[in-house]
């Protein structure tokens, strides 16, 4: 036994809870996935360090169907960019089922690319290379998500090969309104047998993992599509992603998510998890009838609802005082009331916008009346993204055209190079190694323009 054995209970406790639920049948309209064993059921959970927990029928391979299609979706956002693929595939709920009719009246163009028009046409726009074919492209990059190389279920493709004629009259509807800029039997195949691809569940969590993480797989460490990408492609699947039933998944589970009708299921915690559920028997809405209950229990029971009372950051600013309050200030004399007037404020943890604001705000305040000098304390920062780097050059500039004094104690550098500030003042920003020179450095400057 080990402590993270608790996660992998959690999780069979929700399998014990589901297994016995027997709603739902397996996909029949794809006769080979009738054949699925309906008492199979797995459950998966891979965390942003890449650690792995699985329970039941985790490691057993199925189809993706559907589930190949937001990453077939982030393939295409790769290579053509969001306004180039938006002028193809629209990106609104539809509110249909996955294999409606759903184009804009006018121009024929798919709702989104999570329902099937959507994703044939998305898969008609992934070029090949001089190296690859179309289909090679996608199942090697499909399997960059998974962290290993997948292959093609050639039973199942044949079986929907042989049957997907609704598939094949959508591509025809969509060129016949002009739109479709490839042949769509060749489209229709390539869709297939992405469709084909098979996966376990444990793979299938990798792969949501994959883009809870800003598109860098946690198992693999492998970067595999932008922060950007894998940002629209978790948009997609929370508006879109369950077809007709996603508003209801928005609400209970609060989720990015893809389900499949050969009964696989994910979902998307960004910055958290990813989560995989694999049992055949379908709902309404071709969505795994234990996999919708247990990802639904999941989430309430992990407290990851999106909208749910984003967990604040640790606090940010540790100590907002003058420089006479600590420790090491001497008591009495001038040096005394030189300190009274220097603030001095810490910060520690990561630093992002949110964080950026509180630290600016503490800047502000730190020093009587607002005004005096300031030394801002970076020693407990752990990291300073682009943006509260910005914010931080901004607030420090403003401090010293206010005719503040601003000193950094900041001996890893985490505030970059101090040229931003400098720029915008014309000073420069002076930088300690401890807070105590930073302060005497301050209190020096204010005895001197006394
Ligand atoms: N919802 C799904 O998983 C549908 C995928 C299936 N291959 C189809 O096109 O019908």
């Amino acid at each position: 036994m080990s402590a993270a054995d608790a996660v992998t209970d959690a999780l069979g406790q929700l399998h014990s809870r589901f297994a016995g639920v027997r709603e739902g049948l397996p996909a029949a309209y794809i006769p080979q996935l009738a054949r699925a064993d309906p008492d199979a059921f797995g459950l998966a959970l891979v965390s942003m360090d890449g650690h792995r927990y699985s329970t039941g029928d985790a490691d057993v391979p199925f189809t993706l169907q559907s589930i190949s299609k937001p990453f077939v979706y982030a393939l295409a956002l790769s290579v053509l960019g969001l306004d180039e693929v938006g002028r193809w595939v629209n990106a609104e709920p539809s509110g249909e089922a996955f294999n409606a009719i759903s184009l804009e009246p006018a121009t024929g163009r798919p709702d989104n690319a999570m329902v099937n028009a959507g994703a044939i046409v998305t898969t008609a726009l992934i070029p090949g290379t001089p190296d690859e074919a179309a289909f090679e492209r996608i199942l090697r990059f499909l399997g960059r998500f998974a962290g290993r190389e997948l292959d093609v279920d050639e039973e199942v493709y044949a079986s929907e090969a042989a049957t997907g004629d609704r598939n094949r009259a959508l591509a025809y509807l969509i060129r016949s309104a002009g739109l479709l800029p490839f042949d769509p039997v060749a489209a229709v195949e390539t869709y297939f047998r992405q469709c084909a691809v098979r996966a376990t569940a444990v793979d299938l969590a990798t792969m949501a993992a994959t883009l809870a993480h800003g598109g860098v797989n946690p198992v693999t460490g492998e970067t595999v599509v932008t922060a950007a990408v894998a940002a629209q492609v978790l948009a997609v699947m929370a508006t879109c992603g369950m077809y007709n039933g996603s508003g209801d998944w928005l609400l209970r589970v609060g989720l990015p998510a893809k389900s499949g009708v050969s009964g696989g299921l994910i979902a998307a915690g960004p910055a958290r998890f990813g989560l995989a559920a694999y049992s055949p028997p379908l709902d309404a809405t071709g969505t795994s009838v234990r996999g919708y209950g247990a990802l639904v229990a999941l989430s309430q029971r992990f407290g990851l609802h999106l909208m749910n009372n984003p967990a604040l950051s640790g606090s940010t600013v540790t100590l907002a005082t003058t420089a006479d309050d600590l420790p090491t200030a001497p008591a009495g004399g001038p040096e005394r009331a030189l300190r009274e007037r220097v603030g001095v404020v810490a910060a520690q943890g990561a630093l992002d916008f949110t964080a950026a604001e509180r630290v600016l705000f503490a800047l502000d305040e730190s020093g009587p009346d607002r005004t005096g000098s300031v030394v801002l304390d970076l020693r407990e920062v752990t990291t300073i993204d682009s943006v509260a780097l910005a914010m931080l050059h901004a607030g420090l500039a403003r401090l010293a055209q206010d005719g503040r004094r601003a000193a950094v104690v900041d001996p890893a550098g985490r505030l970059g190079p101090l040229g931003p500030t400098r720029e915008r003042t014309g000073q420069e920003l002076p930088r300690f190694a401890s807070r105590e020179e930073a302060v005497e450095e301050c209190a020096r400057v204010l005895a001197e323009g006394d």
